[in-house]
């Protein structure tokens, strides 16, 4: 019999409990062994659930799972990063594998978790942590043996996915989008992380990590999220042809590497843009097997417990390899030109008055741009310059975030649909 000890039942963790109690699946003809949850914790043991689950399994003491000698395996999920940290560490030191979704966790301590697995010789498997239901850790993982891997690039959150989708699909407003991602259980406990790219740095992070062979700094990435997209820069958006993607990459180039955050603007026919609600697509490319693209959904219940679930399948299995990456690094932050290119850049002052200011403001700093609006909200798209440039003309702006919005526009704009003034 192998026993599970699930750290948390909110999204994930019910649908980890879900598919193992599922007995019209094959898990225990195929592990041709029993396996069960055998105690849970929770923040609150008398919170209302939606699930039918015996009170006896459920604690709120983490010892009761992680000093429990008949666990084999915790399944973390249950978010947050020191208490989530602090009982892996316990868990590896009381001989138990570890499976885990959570990406804040994995992004920070990597190294120190493959360390301490290895040396109690556990397993420590992170399907789950980036692409919801996409198998990429493992694919990596093996790509990652044979190639040099020289890029890594991805829409890589559910959540800021499904707002953009929902926004330019249906007309939906940001905060509308947001309330249904968060009532659909895509969203982390603070959507912060999801909204302002946070989320995607950890995920970029733990990627870039096994792909380069080295630990990637989660602060070392340049970042921006799409809080300040609104219905005027969607509707402006749909008369160019471009739609908005929040995307992460990273690059390596022999021994730098340079990774960011960036909402872009990609052309209405590219592969990206097709990857709608909270659907994640991410792309690596290897010098033996040339670019792979791996595609599914990014977030929610179900896709995201079959992934901790397969991870626990080669646990159970012995599938599960040594790693002994992300030690020793060479890699080097460096200035790599992923930002150069033509900014959209709104700015709706209010003061109206102040459109002139703003515009005088980018003639001093010698900005050469088309201006699409001058209405409520002043729009416009700028020659090829540098995101340094960019960031010096905003942050002299002296509005609020709020008042603003730029982004990179990605590839060949010269077919743009609409016909500037
Ligand atoms: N939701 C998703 O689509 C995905 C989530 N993830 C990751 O999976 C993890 C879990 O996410 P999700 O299921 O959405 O989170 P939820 O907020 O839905 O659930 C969290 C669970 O953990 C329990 N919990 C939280 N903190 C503590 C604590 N300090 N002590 C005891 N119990 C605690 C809560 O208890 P109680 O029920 O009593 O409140 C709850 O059961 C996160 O790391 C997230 O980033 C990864 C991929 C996708
Ligand atoms: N909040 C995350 C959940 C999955 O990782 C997302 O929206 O992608």
């Amino acid at each position: 019999m192998i026993k599970i000890g699930l750290l948390g039942f909110g999204t994930v963790g019910t649908g980890v409990y879900e598919i193992i109690n599922n007995t019209e699946n094959n898990l225990r003809i195929l592990l041709n062994k029993e396996i069960e949850v055998s105690k849970i914790l929770v923040s609150d043991i008398n919170k209302k659930r939606n699930v039918v689950v015996s009170k006896d399994i459920l604690t709120q003491d983490p010892l009761d799972i992680l000093e429990n000698p008949e666990i084999d395996i915790v399944v973390e999920v249950m978010g947050g990063i020191d208490k989530a940290y602090e009982y892996m560490c316990l868990a590896f030191k009381n001989n138990k594998h570890v499976v885990t979704a959570n990406k804040a966790v994995v992004s920070k301590y990597i190294d120190k978790l493959l360390d301490l697995a290895n040396k109690y010789d556990r397993g420590f498997l992170f399907e789950a942590s980036v692409g919801g239901g996409i198998p990429i850790i493992k694919p990596l993982k093996q790509s990652a043996r044979i190639n040099n891997i020289s890029n890594v690039r991805g829409i890589l959150n559910g959540t800021t996915n499904f707002i953009l989708t929902k926004m330019c699909d249906e007309n939906l407003s940001f905060d509308e989008a947001l309330n249904i991602a968060q009532e659909l259980g895509y969203a982390e406990a603070d959507p912060t992380d999801d909204i302002e790219g946070y989320d995607v740095k950890r995920k970029l992070a733990i990627l870039s990590s096994i792909a380069f062979n080295n630990k990637t700094d989660v602060d070392s990435i340049m970042c921006r999220g799409i809080s300040s997209i609104n219905k005027v820069d969607i509707k402006m958006f749909k008369k160019l042809g471009l739609v908005s993607k929040l995307v992460g990459s990273a690059v390596s180039n022999d021994n730098n590497y340079s990774a960011s955050v960036e909402p872009i603007l990609l052309n209405e026919n590219s592969t990206f843009t097709t990857v709608k609600d909270a659907f994640n697509i991410v792309s690596i490319t290897g010098n033996v097997i040339g670019e792979l693209q791996f595609y599914g959904q990014g977030a929610g219940k179900n896709p995201t417990a079959n992934a901790v679930v397969s991870d626990i399948f080669d646990i159970v299995t012995g599938q599960y390899k040594r790693d002994d990456f992300v030690q020793n690094g060479k890699l080097i932050s460096a200035d790599i030109d992923l930002f150069k290119g033509r900014y959209y850049i709104r700015v709706s002052p209010s003061n109206k008055n102040d459109v002139s200011k703003i515009l005088k403001l980018m003639d001093l700093d010698k900005l050469k741009y088309e201006i699409l609006s001058m209405n409520e909200d002043l729009i416009v798209i700028t020659d090829v310059i540098n995101a340094d440039k960019i960031e010096q003309f905003v942050s002299k702006l002296n509005i609020l975030e709020k008042e603003y919005c730029y982004m990179r526009i990605e590839g060949d704009i010269m077919n743009l649909k609409y016909e500037a003034k």
